[in-house]
């Protein structure tokens, strides 16, 4: 049984979704805030469910041997080491909408808070003071709000924004004017936003591009009296450049929920006037933490009962609808890879893969991960799909696909031509009605092969005896061939032979193989099937 560790403050909806998926799970929600006692305990786990205080660091994910999966109940995934999890074939997913309405609201709700100064007016009115004159507002209707990253959350702040009467532009290179039309704001670059904006509101993730876009240079671009919010990231904005801005008075106010370390104990920003600070609240509504805690455990649980991926950072996706036609198809893009990975012993440069019919309508990405984790496996033990694509990246392999309309006799088949500095080797299967694998092509030589836990690939010249040969030698030891499949390009010329065997075979065994003459080459294959 799969066994899950909640080690963040996730609505306990989560627990019960995994208790009822058949998922063991510990619900110890102050533990990822303990490095120590997670790197101890996380080598029990096959998932882990987290919001933004758990760490994922290579660390923890070098201490987790069992892990699979991680999955995010938010958006945020600046906490977990997508590559560290990666290469060790571990899933990273976030649930990329339950909380977007209830952030862009907070976001708003800082707008109005800055621009009412209501956290303020609220102390001093319940310390009994009554300082109407103090806390002159300014309206938002009319004025100009400027979104930076016009994604999920940027969007629904701009049709808030719109809603309430502001003219709303908005810089994300990714946003197209199509979008903007509909949303009905304008794009604009970041420099005329800065100019043109009385309120900036940051709706990025944290990359190394938007590090810092707001800082001291970016500031002075700004209009005096600009109102700044932060719901995205503490990073986004130079936290010092900002406090040094609202103490000349250039920036009017902030809103700011999220900093650059938290929890923040202490920020230049804690103490100045107009600066209104909430600890990393964007997400915190009872509707938005039902939202993730619900669609985690079940991205989660399906991942880990029945193999279906969504909302992943570092794998294609596979619906669970999907799961069971795509699966024959993964199956066999993983055996041509692991029968081109066991015959290929020079480093691969290149490897393509023909989607032929049915196949070339499935989620291809998933396909070409499964070939690249059979093709890598025979040299690298813990490749899965996760990490196939990213390991071939790293050693320089190339990969390409194409899909073609039906061209053949089969409904589908999938091709895999691999080549090294030397050779270029195909081999290509179909899947049947029984959603068992079968070879049907190997080095452009016709077959059609069942596939086998131990096998025996011959290459040869096309002479009589071969089979009287390799039969014989079977006999004399005793080893049942339980299939025998031959091939030739053209009489005379070049053939191969797959057996099937019961069992596997001592290498002394292959050497008396290779050693007759009729056969070229002799390569024992073992398949997982
Ligand atoms: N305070 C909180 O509790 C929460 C914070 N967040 C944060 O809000 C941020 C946005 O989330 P979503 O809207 O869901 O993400 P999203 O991925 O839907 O949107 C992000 C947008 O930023 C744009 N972008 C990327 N690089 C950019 C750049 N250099 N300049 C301008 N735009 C750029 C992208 O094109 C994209 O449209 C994330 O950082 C997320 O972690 C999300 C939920 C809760
Ligand atoms: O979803 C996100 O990106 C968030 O920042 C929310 O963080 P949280 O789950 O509240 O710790």
């Amino acid at each position: 049984m799969a066994r899950v560790l909640v080690s963040d403050k996730l609505s306990t909806t989560a627990v019960q979704i995994f208790k009822d998926r058949g998922v063991e799970v510990d619900y110890l929600p102050d533990l990822g805030k303990d490095k120590d006692k997670l790197l101890e305990v996380i080598g029990q786990y096959d998932g882990l469910a987290i919001r933004s205080a758990t760490k994922v660091t290579e660390k923890v994910i070098e201490a987790a041997p069992k892990l699979k999966v991680v999955g995010r109940a938010g958006i945020g995934v600046d906490n977990v080491d997508i590559p560290a999890a990666s290469r060790k074939g571990i899933i990273v997913m976030n649930t990329p909408f339950g909380n977007s309405i209830t952030t862009a609201e907070h976001a708003i709700a800082l707008m109005f808070a800055v621009a009412r100064q209501i956290p303020a007016a609220d102390a001093s009115t319940q310390a009994g003071k009554w300082e109407k004159n103090r806390f002159m507002g300014v309206e938002i209707t009319g004025k100009t709000l400027g979104i930076i990253g016009c994604g999920n959350i940027g969007a629904i702040v701009a049709s808030r924004g719109v809603g309430l009467k502001m003219r709303v532009v908005a810089f994300d290179p990714f946003l197209s004017p199509e979008r903007a039309a509909t949303l009905g704001i304008e794009k604009v670059e970041l420099e005329e936003l800065f100019r043109r904006a009385d309120f900036i509101t940051l709706h990025t993730p944290l990359t190394d591009r938007t590090r810092n876009i707001i800082d001291a240079a970016a500031i002075a671009m700004m209009k005096d009296g600009v109102r700044i919010i932060n719901c995205a990231r503490g990073g986004l904005v130079a936290e010092k450049d900002l406090a040094d801005a609202i103490r000349s008075g250039k920036v009017a106010g902030a809103g700011v929920d999220v900093f650059e370390t938290e929890p923040a104990t202490d920020s230049p920003l804690f103490g100045l006037d107009n600066v209104v600070c909430t600890p990393h609240l964007g997400a915190s509504t009872s509707e938005a933490q039902e939202n993730v805690a619900l669609q985690v455990a079940e991205q989660m649980a399906d991942y880990l009962v029945q193999g279906a991926v969504s909302n992943a950072l570092n794998m294609p996706s596979i619906s669970a609808e999907e799961a069971p036609i795509l699966t024959p198809y993964v199956k066999l893009a993983e055996i041509l890879g692991s029968f081109a990975g066991q015959l290929t012993e020079e480093p691969i440069k290149e490897v393509e893969i023909l989607f032929d019919g049915s196949p070339a309508g499935m989620n291809t990405r998933a396909l070409v991960a499964a070939a690249l984790a059979g093709l890598l496996k025979p040299q690298m033990q813990s490749v899965n799909m996760v990490s196939a694509p990213l390991m071939a990246k790293e050693r320089g392999i190339a990969v390409s696909e194409v899909r073609r309309d039906k061209t053949g006799v089969f409904d589908g088949y999938v091709q895999l031509t691999v080549k090294t500095e030397k050779q270029s080797r195909s081999v290509a299967g179909t899947c049947f009605s029984d959603g068992k694998p079968r070879f049907i092509q190997i080095k452009g030589i016709n077959m059609e092969a069942d596939v086998g836990s131990h096998m025996l690939y011959t290459a040869n010249k096309d002479i009589p005896g071969v089979i009287g040969e390799l039969g014989m030698t079977f006999g004399r030891k005793g080893i049942n061939i339980a299939n025998f499949h031959l091939g030739r390009d053209h009489e005379g010329g070049n053939a191969i032979a797959l057996l099937y065997l019961d069992g596997p075979l001592s290498e002394e065994f292959l050497d008396e193989v290779r050693a007759l003459k009729a056969i070229g080459q002799a390569k024992l294959l073992t398949f997982d099937v």
